[in-house]
Parts: structure tokens; C-alpha cells; sequence
């Protein structure tokens, strides 16, 4: 999996280096290259943004940096199989869904953008030749999208294929598929009692039923609790 990110503070994707993604990238399994925007400007001043038409607030960026850059990275000939992401405070809810889709292909290209956003043309222009998701993180402001891409970038990469150690803990995950839209019950570990704090006792009962049950209700409360948005009618049937 090749993944780019263009943004004016490439500086950001540094850390990608660090922990299990630096890993994945010397595996070979991820290859992560950072693009500074500014690489694209001609003027003295390495000119990002404008002024908006119609008038408002802020700055806009401006769509010539952004064409230069994808005329480079990416090519100028249409292409299907790359994803381009642009986080964006408007963009369709950033799910596990949206993570497994992802994960499964070989070049995403994240468009991070600063000021009030991007010029539109750049994204429409992008739905024109490759395949584009325009991603928010959640009903809260950032500054610009390279949060969001960081953030993105760890939720896909963790479900490539040979990426996890042990497979089997991304499917007992909140969001993951087998988790039937539930959010992950309390964990525990050694040791058993912690400053007065005691493991619940059906854990160390090695009866393995009545752990599986009693990590069901709790997942089920849990979420009746925090997430009632999940619980459908049908998922409080079968619960
Ligand atoms: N993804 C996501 C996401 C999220 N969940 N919150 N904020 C963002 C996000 C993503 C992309 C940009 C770009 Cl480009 C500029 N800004 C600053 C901004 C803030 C408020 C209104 N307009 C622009 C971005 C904020």
C-alpha cells in the first residue's frame, strides 16, 4: 500500500515513522511519502490561498497548487484504483466501514487542507479522474485535515492483512464486524487485586460461558449506556 499526503505542514506525517506503522513501512507492507503544497507555488511568496468569492470570512486554498501536485504525484490520466481522501468538517461520517474499504487498496492519496478549505474545483476535478472520499472525523473542529489523515491513516493501515500481530484481537474490537455494532466490554489484567480493586470473579472462573456471557451483557450495557445510537431495535431484540 502506497499512501501520500499533501499538505502545507508535511512535517505532521513524520511521526508515521514511529511505532507499529514505522514497522509496516519496513516490512514493505506500507510506503508512506509526505508532499509539502508549496512545492507547487511559483511565487515569491509560495502562495497557498485566496480570498473567497462571494465574499465571507477566511481564506480559501487556491486550485493551481493542488492540480500541479496531483498532476505530479498521481499522474494526469484517470484512475479508478487510487483513492483520494479529503478530510473535511463537511464531508460523510468517517467509519470502521469506511476503514475496512480502505484497507483493502493499493494507493491512497490524502489531500489535507488549512484556512476555511479547499478551492470545490480541486475535489470535483479529483471525482473526475480517481476515486474520492470526502471524510469528517466527527462533529468537532480541527484546524485542517492532517489530524483527520493521521488519524485515518492508523485506522486503515491496522487492518491490512500481516500489519496486526495477532489478527484475532481486531475482531473482538468496538466497531469491528464481529462485534454485532456493540462497543468492547471492560478489560482486566494482573493483578488481581489493585489498590482495592479486584478483578470481577467470573473472569478467573476459567468457565468459559460464563465469561462469554458476562462480557456480552456488559458490552450490552456499555452501549445502552453510551451509544444508544447503535442499539437499532433489532440489536435490542437479539440483546
Ligand atoms: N475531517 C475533519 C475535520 C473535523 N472532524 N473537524 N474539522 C475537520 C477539518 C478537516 C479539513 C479542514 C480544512 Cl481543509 C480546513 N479546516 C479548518 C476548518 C474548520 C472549520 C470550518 N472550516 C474549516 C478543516 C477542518
Amino acid at each position: 500500500m502506497r499512501l501520500d499526503y499533501l499538505s502545507i505542514f508535511p512535517g505532521y506525517f513524520d511521526v508515521l515513522g514511529i511505532s507499529l506503522l514505522g514497522k509496516a513501512a519496513v516490512n514493505g507492507l506500507v510506503d508512506v511519502y509526505a508532499h509539502d503544497l508549496r512545492d507547487w507555488t511559483h511565487d515569491r511568496h509560495r502562495t497557498v490561498d485566496d480570498t473567497p468569492c462571494g465574499g465571507g470570512a477566511g481564506m480559501v486554498m487556491k486550485p493551481d497548487p493542488w492540480g500541479e501536485a496531483f498532476d505530479e504525484i498521481i499522474g494526469t490520466e484517470p484512475d479508478p484504483s487510487v483513492h483520494v481522501v479529503f478530510p473535511s468538517p463537511s464531508g460523510e461520517p468517517f467509519t470502521q466501514s469506511v476503514a475496512h474499504d480502505l484497507s483493502s487498496v493499493e494507493r491512497i492519496v490524502f489531500c489535507c487542507g488549512r484556512y476555511e478549505g479547499i478551492d470545490h474545483r480541486v475535489i470535483d476535478y479529483a471525482r473526475s479522474m480517481w476515486t474520492v472520499h470526502e471524510v469528517s472525523l466527527g462533529d468537532y473542529v480541527l484546524n485542517g485535515g492532517e489530524v483527520a489523515a493521521l488519524a485515518i491513516t492508523e485506522a486503515v493501515v491496522r487492518l491490512v492483512p500481516g500489519f496486526m500481530g495477532n489478527p484475532q484481537s481486531l475482531a473482538e474490537e468496538s466497531f469491528s464486524a464481529g462485534q454485532d455494532g456493540l462497543l468492547e466490554y471492560p478489560l482486566f489484567t494482573r493483578p488481581v487485586s489493585w489498590r482495592g480493586l479486584d478483578v470481577p470473579e467470573v473472569l478467573m472462573s476459567g468457565h468459559h460461558g460464563r465469561i462469554a456471557k458476562w462480557r456480552r451483557d456488559e458490552s450490552i450495557r456499555l452501549t445502552r449506556e453510551r451509544r444508544p445510537d447503535l442499539t437499532d431495535s433489532d440489536v435490542s431484540a437479539r440483546h
